[in-house]
């Protein structure tokens, strides 16, 4: 016979897994201000969310919270289905924070190996090489972090976060030190972690890299969730405008077979379905093989910049 114990961890095994995280309620005042004030929101398994939000709007507090480093004053935190102060949990959540600073008498190598050991995860040497190939540090791992530029230390950062296999990464303005190929480095980081299962929480001011990269973005507004959802929820439905002459009936089945169409004289807008790559080149030689004369072809959807400008300037009317 199965023993009940036995029984109950088969139960447990099969329960899909915990998110990566999950807060309700988060609560902090820093004496009279408060800075967090009722966030709660989840980041899935392999999901990577964006949290975006203008100067002081409290991501980094909710980040510190979430990792256990700040007491909220309430709320409740889950990180990939434990408390956030366990040491199971802390061990398998790579953190880069905002403001980092590496042993300087240590070699990259010997930070590396110095978290590893910390972590208690067994990551081989050559695992180490690599997690410093990937942040593009592999010609200066023994060189002393102390003679680091600040976009190397970020990058060393960057492998601190990676090294020990982590099932959640959070990335605090991971970027905020980089050059633009460096910042190309890190979305190709994200999309990697994403593809092997990894959940990443991303908080950065570059909007353009949040919409590139993330599933899903929480909008913080002074302590608050101003607005949270995915892309398509944000930012509506991708669209493509048309400005169109000797467009037939046949033309105009053409059209409205690829989305909802609208109509303003020669202007035509066409909703897209997500990941519609092939649609738009597709439409447009059908309707020039049907005679019709193309003058312009324009993607249309709000840009995530736009959004967030609207929910931000949105709750300032309110408050006033
Ligand atoms: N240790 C602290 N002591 C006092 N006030 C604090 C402390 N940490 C944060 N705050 C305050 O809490 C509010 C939120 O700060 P937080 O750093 O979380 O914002 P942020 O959204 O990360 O901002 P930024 O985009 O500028 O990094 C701010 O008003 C800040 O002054």
């Amino acid at each position: 016979m199965t023993s009940p114990t036995a029984a109950a961890e088969r139960l447990l095994a099969e329960l899909p897994p915990s998110p990566a995280v999950w807060c309700q309620g988060l609560r902090k005042r820093y004496g009279r201000r408060t800075a967090v004030d009722g966030v709660s929101f989840t980041v899935g398994r392999g999901e990577v969310l964006g949290l975006l939000g203008p100067n002081g709007a409290g991501k980094t507090s909710v980040i510190k919270m979430l990792l256990g480093l700040v007491r909220p004053d309430a709320g409740e935190v889950l990180l990939l289905g434990r408390p956030a102060r366990d040491p199971q949990a802390r061990a398998r959540v790579g953190y880069l924070p905002e403001l980092f600073r590496y042993q300087p008498w240590l070699s990259a190598a010997e930070v590396l190996a110095l978290h590893v050991r910390l972590s208690g995860a067994a990551v081989p040497g050559a695992e180490q090489r690599d997690v410093l190939a990937l942040v593009g540090l592999a010609d200066r791992a023994g060189d002393r972090v102390g003679g680091f530029s600040k976009g190397m230390q970020q990058r060393l950062g960057l492998a601190v976060a990676l090294v020990a296999r982590p099932e959640l990464v959070v990335l605090d303005e991971p970027t905020s030190a980089l050059d633009p190929l460096g910042r190309v480095d890190v979305r190709d980081v994200v999309l990697s972690l994403r593809e092997r299962g990894v959940a990443v929480l991303l908080n950065s001011h570059l909007i353009g890299e949040v919409e590139r990269v993330c599933d899903r973005v929480v909008i913080l507004d002074r302590g608050r969730v101003a607005a949270a959802g995915t892309l398509a929820e944000l930012l509506g439905q991708r669209e493509v405008r048309l400005r169109l002459d000797g467009v037939d009936a046949r033309a105009e089945a053409r059209l409205a077979a690829t989305g909802r169409l609208t109509r303003s004289g020669d202007r035509f807008t066409v909703t897209l379905p997500e990941d519609a790559d092939a649609v738009v080149p597709a439409l447009v030689a059908d309707l020039v093989a049907l005679g019709v004369r193309v003058h312009a072809v324009e993607p249309g959807r709000i840009s995530l910049e736009e959004r967030l400008l609207d929910v931000l300037r949105s709750g300032q009317a309110a408050q006033s």
